[in-house]
């Protein structure tokens, strides 16, 4: 099996980054958008001036608005923002294409995991995930970055291994596809309960202890929908909840910081123009924890700030008041 020509379905910032990525080598790749303005500047001036400005474009990219041109590839990368990926990938399509799945989330509605959105709509198709620590103006510059491809299918996997790893963006496969959504949607939850700290200025041991201890549910979590333990240790799990959980450059570090130093939650969401796809995995991630049993404090702290249902000094001393347990898992 051979993979050739990419799609990439979302030309917010991330698209973008891909898009740039699997066009290294000069490959023709195309790249639906659903801003006019983000087709037109692609296509024009090789730039995507909303979502990732001031990134010179490679020409190999071309830009379209219309679902029928992406049947002509032989696999797309999805790449909306989780709560949106039923909705376009239904308009898009998609019968037997390969999907890879390159969101970060759980869909509110429904509790599902993106691969279980992807069966739901488009059936026929085989799904891969694509997740790590990527911030994606660092991989549309070039940078050296690493992430976890994961698929059932080794063959699918090792196609489209030898199409999109590079040099500077190296792939570690894995079969586990569950594991691979699971870090990368828990730790933007993870990361905005860090950025609480931050702009509290609650401390750096109190953001160590939020990883670790955040790393704790999101390996029981895991456990409870059948991810591997080694894949969340990985690139899409630790890997990725050290990057986000560190840098301002995280949308949803960055939410949690101006929620600490006091901002309302109301005036954070509303009109943004970037997605912190954490304000929407917490309310459903608790949800499922709760139904399932999963003991998961931080992750209910940070769904009930969001929530507005207390202060951050009062889920401060809910979780400080916690019995004393042993470390163990
Ligand atoms: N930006 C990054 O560094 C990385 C992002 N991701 C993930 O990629 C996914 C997309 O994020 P970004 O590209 O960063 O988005 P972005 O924040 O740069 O852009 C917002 C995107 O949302 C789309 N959008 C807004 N309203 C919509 C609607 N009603 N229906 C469909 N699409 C709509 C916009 O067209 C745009 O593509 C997210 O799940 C994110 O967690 C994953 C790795 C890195
Ligand atoms: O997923 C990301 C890096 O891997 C991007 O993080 P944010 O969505 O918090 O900006």
């Amino acid at each position: 099996m051979k993979i050739d020509k990419i799609a990439v379905i979302g030309g917010g910032a991330w698209g973008t980054a891909l898009a740039q990525m699997a066009a290294a080598g000069g490959d023709d790749v195309l790249l639906w958008a659903r801003e006019d303005e983000v087709v037109g500047a692609i296509n024009r001036i090789h730039q995507n001036p909303i979502y990732l400005k001031d990134i010179p474009l490679s020409e190999s990219i071309t830009a379209t608005a219309n679902f029928s041109d992406l049947s002509e590839a032989d696999a797309w990368l999805v790449v909306t923002p989780a709560q949106h990926m039923r909705a376009v990938l239904s308009r898009a399509p998609c019968p037997g294409m390969p999907l890879v799945l390159c969101s970060k989330g759980i869909e509110e509605s429904s509790g599902l995991l993106l691969h279980e959105v992807a069966h739901d709509v488009c059936e026929t198709s085989p799904v891969a995930v694509l997740s790590g620590p990527c911030f994606a103006h660092e991989v549309a510059k070039g940078l050296p970055t690493a992430a976890t491809l994961a698929c059932e299918d080794a063959e699918l996997g090792k196609a489209l291994h030898d199409r999109l790893a590079r040099p500077e963006f190296r792939l570690y496969w894995t079969d586990d596809v569950a594991g691979a959504e699971v870090g990368g949607a828990i730790k933007n939850v993870l990361a905005i309960a860090c950025g609480i700290v931050e702009g509290k200025q609650l401390g750096q041991n109190a953001r160590a202890a939020v990883i670790a201890r955040g790393f704790a549910e999101m390996k029981r979590f895991g456990a409870a929908v059948g991810a591997r333990e080694e894949t969340l240790a990985g690139l899409s799990g630790m890997g990725d909840l050290v990057l986000t959980c560190t840098s301002t450059a995280s949308r949803n570090f960055s939410l949690g910081k101006a929620i600490g130093e006091g901002q309302e939650v109301a005036d954070l969401m509303r009109d943004r123009t970037t997605v912190a796809e954490g304000a929407y995995t917490a309310p459903v991630l608790h949800r499922i924890a709760t139904e399932k049993g999963i003991d998961m404090p931080i992750v209910a702290m940070v769904a009930g700030l969001l929530a507005g249902k207390f202060k951050i000094d009062e889920a401060l001393e809910m979780l400080l008041a916690r019995p004393p347990r042993a470390e163990a898992v």
